[in-house]
């Protein structure tokens, strides 16, 4: 007895075979995405430490690139209302697809007891998907590329630092946006490092 005979058989409807398709093609080719981590409570250091070792943890991700710490005054908020920021960003190849990546960035914001009360509030802990691969999606629950990532030098030096011909896919090359929005709020720490994950 064949497919073709075997009336237990159901047809397989396109959309699935189509999401199969998609699935296979991640995972035989692996995508780059750029992912910034921000802490401004706690031990951020550390926590930023965590929050990278978490992701080398990920089946299907490995960290590529970390770059240097920045210390920043808050975005987006009243001065002085809020601690100030530490800022990095890491490149990844992963063959996870990006709501999968999302999850996995909201699962580690969790662990670290990230509590989320307003919006551009204080918090251990962000994970926010800049870029993957050159998707463009303005889907809200995960927008790509990050909107508002083209205005901010806390995203822009770090990612500018680990690989200077980056371009935002529709916003333009990282170093020009950089020149752009300029310096102002953002210190290099030079003293403080973060590792690839062992
Ligand atoms: N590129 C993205 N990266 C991370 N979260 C995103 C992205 N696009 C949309 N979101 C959605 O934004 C929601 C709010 O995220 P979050 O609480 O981290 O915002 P925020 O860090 O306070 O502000 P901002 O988005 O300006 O960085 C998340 O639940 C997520 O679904
Ligand atoms: N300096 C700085 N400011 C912010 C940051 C951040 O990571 N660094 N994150 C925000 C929400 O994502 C809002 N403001």
């Amino acid at each position: 007895m064949n497919a073709q005979s075997d009336p237990t058989v159901q047809p397989v409807p396109a959309s699935v075979v189509e999401a199969v398709d998609a699935a296979d093609v991640t995972l035989s080719n692996p995508k780059w995405a750029v992912v910034a981590l921000g802490a401004n409570l706690g031990n951020r250091l550390e926590t930023l430490q965590g929050a990278i070792d978490a992701l080398g943890d990920t089946p299907g991700l490995r960290v590529k690139a970390v770059s240097p710490v920045y210390e920043t005054e808050p975005w987006g908020v009243d001065a002085g209302s809020q601690p100030s920021y530490l800022n990095a960003v890491i490149s990844v190849k992963t063959t996870l697809p990006p709501s999968s990546l999302l999850e996995r960035g909201h699962a580690i914001e969790e662990a670290f007891d990230r509590v989320r009360e307003e919006r551009w509030g204080p918090r251990t802990i962000d994970v926010d998907i800049i870029t993957y691969a050159d998707v463009v999606s303005g889907d809200p629950v995960l927008t790509l590329p990050h909107p508002r990532a083209h205005q901010r030098a806390f995203v822009l030096a770090p990612w500018n630092d680990i690989d200077p011909e980056a371009q935002i896919p529709g916003q333009g090359p990282v170093a020009a946006l950089l020149a752009a929005v300029g310096l102002a709020g953002l210190t290099r720490r030079e003293d403080l490092e973060l590792r690839l994950p062992e």
